[in-house]
């Protein structure tokens, strides 16, 4: 049997019950490395879909080990001893890290139409209680473990909406944060020669979209110029395996501390590196014109712009600059 690319190594994503973190999960197996998984459900249930079992089920059937811990992220206990545990069952090695586990993506889309004053008074920690907060905390605990072996890399997997306002106050607010903690993290973490970095998924077909997709389309009216928008943005999505095997291509990368400290877009880095999405479709980041105009909802000129004319990186600074 061939070596896989990350066998011998040992990775945490954190809520893998489905979605990203699921895909992530899948494809860090796939490369051989041993992958803790975790989420509130270890069996699925009927109103609940994805399961623990069910991520663990798929690794195992693609080669994989996958050992998954049932663990809400809201509980600081609970996710002190998933790391005494992996620290315990592998001497302390931790390899890599993947801030994934989100609480708020139905909250967020239930909830579109409201503007901040007029959430529920928890909105703000429905949002970042898991998605920001439980970020830094886990990276706390993967560095304690990272440092002594002078080696490692976390991710945390973010979005566009750390740049511009995206669905609501707390997301962004978040997100930002969760960036920002990225950067200043890989500042501390640099000469202990580990790598943190924030990664932007595009537009992710997960389970949660496919089936929002499919209900806002019976409900809208044709002419909803909203939902054919976001509707034309997901259907030339990425699948949630994609930037699962974009983290595999930068943990086998010479020159990972290169990229610590930055934001990076999934399909900039797959075009680096070559990779294309599971079924081999070409994933088009937004910085490209065409699928910014495609977002404005210009269509039509859409088609006639090539893909791969992107807006600079430094202009996308300056567009979103504050100052
Ligand atoms: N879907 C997209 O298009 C998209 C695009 C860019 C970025 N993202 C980001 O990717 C991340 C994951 O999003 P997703 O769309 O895969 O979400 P999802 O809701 O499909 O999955 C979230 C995962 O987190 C787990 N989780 C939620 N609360 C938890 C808790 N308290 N304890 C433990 N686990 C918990 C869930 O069980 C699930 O496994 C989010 O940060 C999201 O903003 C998503």
């Amino acid at each position: 049997m061939m070596a896989r690319p990350l066998g011998g190594k040992v990775c945490l994503v954190t809520g893998a019950t489905r979605g990203i973190g699921k895909g992530v999960a899948l494809q860090l197996g796939q490369a051989g490395a041993t992958v803790y998984i975790t989420g509130r459900t270890l069996k699925r249930t009927n109103n609940i879909p994805g399961s623990l079992e069910d991520t663990a089920k798929e690794v195992e059937s693609r080669g994989g080990r996958c050992i998954p811990i049932q663990c809400d992220h809201t509980d600081d206990a609970q996710v002190r001893g998933v790391f005494e545990r992996i620290k315990q069952n592998h001497d302390g090695q931790l390899d890599i890290l993947v801030n994934n586990a989100y609480a708020a993506v139905k909250a967020i889309s239930s909830n579109m139409s409201k503007r901040f004053w007029e959430h529920d008074d928890n909105m703000w920690d429905t949002v970042n209680s898991v998605g920001l907060r439980n970020h830094y905390l886990c990276t706390v605990f993967a560095a304690r473990m990272m440092v002594p072996r002078q080696q490692g890399l976390i991710v945390n997997i973010s979005s566009a909406g750390g740049l511009r306002y995206l669905f609501n106050v707390p997301y962004g607010v978040g997100k930002a944060a969760v960036d920002r903690m990225a950067v200043d993290c890989a500042h501390e973490l640099r000469k202990h020669k580990v790598a943190m970095l924030s990664l932007w998924p595009g537009s992710v077909k997960t389970e949660f979209i496919t089936e929002y997709l499919a209900e806002a389309s019976e409900k809208a009216a044709e002419d909803n110029a909203a939902a054919k928008r976001t509707k034309a943005l997901f259907i030339d999505g990425e699948s949630p395996e994609f930037s699962g095997k974009v983290i595999v291509g930068l943990a086998q990368d010479p020159n990972l501390m290169k990229k610590s400290g930055r934001i990076l877009l999934s399909a900039d880095v797959a075009k680096e590196y070559n990779i294309r999405d599971i079924d081999g479709q070409e994933i088009h980041s937004f910085r490209s014109v065409s699928v910014m105009l495609k977002m404005a909802g210009w269509q039509r000129t859409a088609a006639v712009i090539p893909r791969f004319i992107k807006v600079p990186y430094f202009m996308v600074t300056l567009l979103n600059s504050k100052f």
